[in-house]
């Protein structure tokens, strides 16, 4: 078989942040109204701080009115909960995101939970996800990561996806179960695997469309991989690249790698998602397109779908 399709989310996510802009200004002018994005982070998690700098700018690109809130490693959880209160009750602030891991002090489900379900533009609210796990997925916010994966998937296969198997490798709340709601949406047959499940290759190479999201190095190798099978790797992982040699201070340089063992798996997939370039810029892109569902909802206009 030839080499796979390497499926490009870093080009698909610049389109999606040119029609969200584009949909921004026509609303901005018609209504007055400026989507405004809050992020917030807590602490100095480097990669942290990194994703949400790139959240901000992203914002800005948009036409959004961008918030960044930098809250100290040690800040209470009360505190936390305080300034969502007042995001929550802020008419110019639609979408309200909070950068996780949060610090161990923290009730992250808690927090979470605090949210104005409205305002949840990363999905992660029981009402968000009681949505989407009912089919009401146009009212829904779908997480970014799952939303965006989705994206990378109907672009290849279509939007029906009848009669094809797909295995989701991974079970957490923000990736692998609202993945398997969105396939299961587009009638995929899903199964959900995970670090208990019998013979995890065996039941890949079942798999007309593999998601992994494990969190492991490049696990999933050509053995897990059906002939013609569609892969979206999840995984991002900073690994030691002794090859590249040392950072200034002695330190050996890092590389970025996915879950998935990229040039292996091309061998046998029809199209792969790269890491870095696959699903992580469409991350920050489906956030950019469910803040603007959210200033949408909020003016009375029928957002537009991505
Ligand atoms: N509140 C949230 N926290 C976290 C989420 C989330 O969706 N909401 N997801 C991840 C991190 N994440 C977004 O926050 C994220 C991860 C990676 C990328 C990305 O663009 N990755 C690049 C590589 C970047 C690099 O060089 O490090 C790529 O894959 O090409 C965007 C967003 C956890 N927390």
């Amino acid at each position: 078989m030839a080499e796979a399709r390497r499926i490009d989310g870093k080009a698909r996510a610049a389109r999606i942040i040119e029609e969200v802009t584009a949909a921004t200004s026509s609303l901005t002018a018609e209504t007055g109204l400026q989507p405004g994005l809050a992020v917030v982070i807590v602490g100095e998690d480097p990669a942290s701080q990194v994703y949400v700098g790139s959240k901000a700018k992203r914002a800005v690109e948009c036409g959004f009115k961008s918030v960044k809130h930098v809250l100290d490693a040690d800040t209470s959880e009360a505190a936390l909960l305080d300034l969502i209160a007042e995001l929550n009750a802020d008419p110019d602030i639609h979408g309200i995101l909070v950068q996780l891991p949060l610090p161990p002090q923290i009730d992250e489900g808690k927090v979470i939970q605090a949210i104005d379900a409205d305002k949840d533009v990363d999905g992660f609210h029981l009402v968000n996800v009681g949505r989407l796990s009912t089919g009401a997925i146009d009212e829904a916010f779908v997480p970014c990561t799952p939303a965006g994966s989705m994206i990378l998937i109907r672009d290849v296969l279509g939007d029906d996806l009848s009669g094809l198997n797909a295995v989701i490798v991974g079970r957490s709340n923000i990736v692998g179960k609202p993945m398997a709601q969105l396939l299961l949406a587009a009638n995929a047959t899903v199964t959900i695997a995970h670090s208990r499940t019998k013979d995890l290759p065996a039941l890949c190479r079942n798999a007309d469309i593999l998601v992994a999201a494990v969190g492991r190095p490049e696990m999933i190798g050509a053995d897990y991989v059906k002939e013609g099978a569609v892969v979206i790797d999840v995984g991002i992982n900073r690994i030691d690249a002794p090859e590249k040699g040392n950072n200034p201070d002695g330190s050996v340089k890092t590389r970025l790698v996915g879950d998935v063992a990229f040039e292996a798996a091309s061998q046998k997939a029809a199209a792969i998602t790269p890491v870095p370039g696959g699903v992580g810029p469409m991350t920050i892109a489906m956030l950019m397109a469910n803040t603007l569902v959210a200033a949408c909802r909020a003016a009375g206009r029928t957002p537009p779908r991505f």
